[in-house]
């Protein structure tokens, strides 16, 4: 018999502080109506962009995980990655969808970069392996800054316009992805989030409200709303259109409340709506 609650692997690091990766993915996926099984690719007291941080790195229990999940015949309705914290852990992530991910839905979000830059901790072989990584998903999720990484292209965000965005998508599917969802897309007065679906060589754009801050954990929220999403049957447009209202309203409400973006967004406000979203 069917689940009736879908199963998804969120293979990314577990920071202890600041509401990104899997302290975001477990408490929306499981609002949304999904189990979210915690694969930690490191943990860290709190994430990078604090001024200290500790870290563990988790890889070398990741084979072993997998290992006894297969003894005990466990599976998985779809598999989400997000950040990771190396390059080698990328095998890792195309092992687990290889033992794990057959005829199952692969997100992949290519953490790596954000207004122009790699992360500190990564080099040119992290993208290097990323687009390895991204030719075995359904959808991946890149910020436009990723997206320019993936693709070799100069990061140039005062010449965005809606053909250039469409290149890019149209560029990134061609190595393996079907749909590519690009947040985070440059514009001046809207929040822009392009989806593409490659097969049909169609894009759509989604706006919303853009809150004058910055904050970290924003892409990670919005993968997760999107993944829970997609588990209840919506389509890829409309679980974007879910992910990027969740995100901006928590955006919004944090900036309203406390207006400190340094912990993360308090997005567990607005949890009970993605439950009111389950089919
Ligand atoms: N300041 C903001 N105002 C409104 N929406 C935002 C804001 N920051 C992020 N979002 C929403 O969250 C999405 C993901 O954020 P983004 O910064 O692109 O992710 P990442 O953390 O991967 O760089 C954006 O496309 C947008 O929909
Ligand atoms: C360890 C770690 N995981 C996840 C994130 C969140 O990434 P994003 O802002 O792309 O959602 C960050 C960045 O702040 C990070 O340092």
């Amino acid at each position: 018999m069917k689940n009736p609650v879908p199963v998804v692997l969120s293979i990314q690091d577990m920071s202890s502080i600041g509401r990104c990766s899997l302290t975001v993915a477990m408490p929306i996926l499981s609002a949304f109506g999904s189990q979210a099984v915690p694969f930690p690719t490191a943990l860290l007291c709190n994430h990078l962009e604090y001024p200290n941080y500790e870290m563990v790195d988790f890889s070398e229990h990741l084979r072993p995980f997998m290992d006894c999940w297969e003894k005990n015949n466990i599976t998985f309705d779809a598999i989400q990655s997000g950040f990771l914290a190396s390059p080698d852990q990328i095998h890792i992530v195309i092992e687990a969808i290889e033992r794990f991910g057959k005829n199952k839905l692969i997100i992949v979000d290519p953490a790596m970069a954000d207004d122009g830059k790699l992360y500190a901790v990564y080099n040119d072989t992290m993208v290097q392996e990323m687009r390895k990584l991204i030719a075995h998903a359904h959808i991946i999720k890149p910020n436009y800054t990723e997206a320019s990484f993936l693709l070799g292209h100069a990061y140039e965000p005062e010449t965005v316009d809606e053909a250039k965005i469409h290149q890019l998508c149209k560029e990134l599917h061609e190595l393996g992805p079907r749909h590519v969802i690009m947040s985070g897309v440059p514009h001046q007065s809207e929040a822009v989030v392009a989806v593409y679906d490659g097969e049909t060589d169609d894009l759509q754009i989604v706006s919303t409200t853009l809150v004058p801050v910055k904050a970290h954990g924003t892409g990670d929220i919005f993968t997760a709303a999107l993944t829970g999403a997609l588990m209840q049957g919506y389509d890829t447009l409309e679980s974007a259109n879910i992910a990027a209202n969740f995100t901006t309203d928590a955006v919004k409400y944090t900036h309203e409340t406390i207006g400190s973006m340094r912990d993360g967004l308090l997005f567990e406000r607005l949890l009970g709506r993605l439950s009111q979203l389950i089919k």
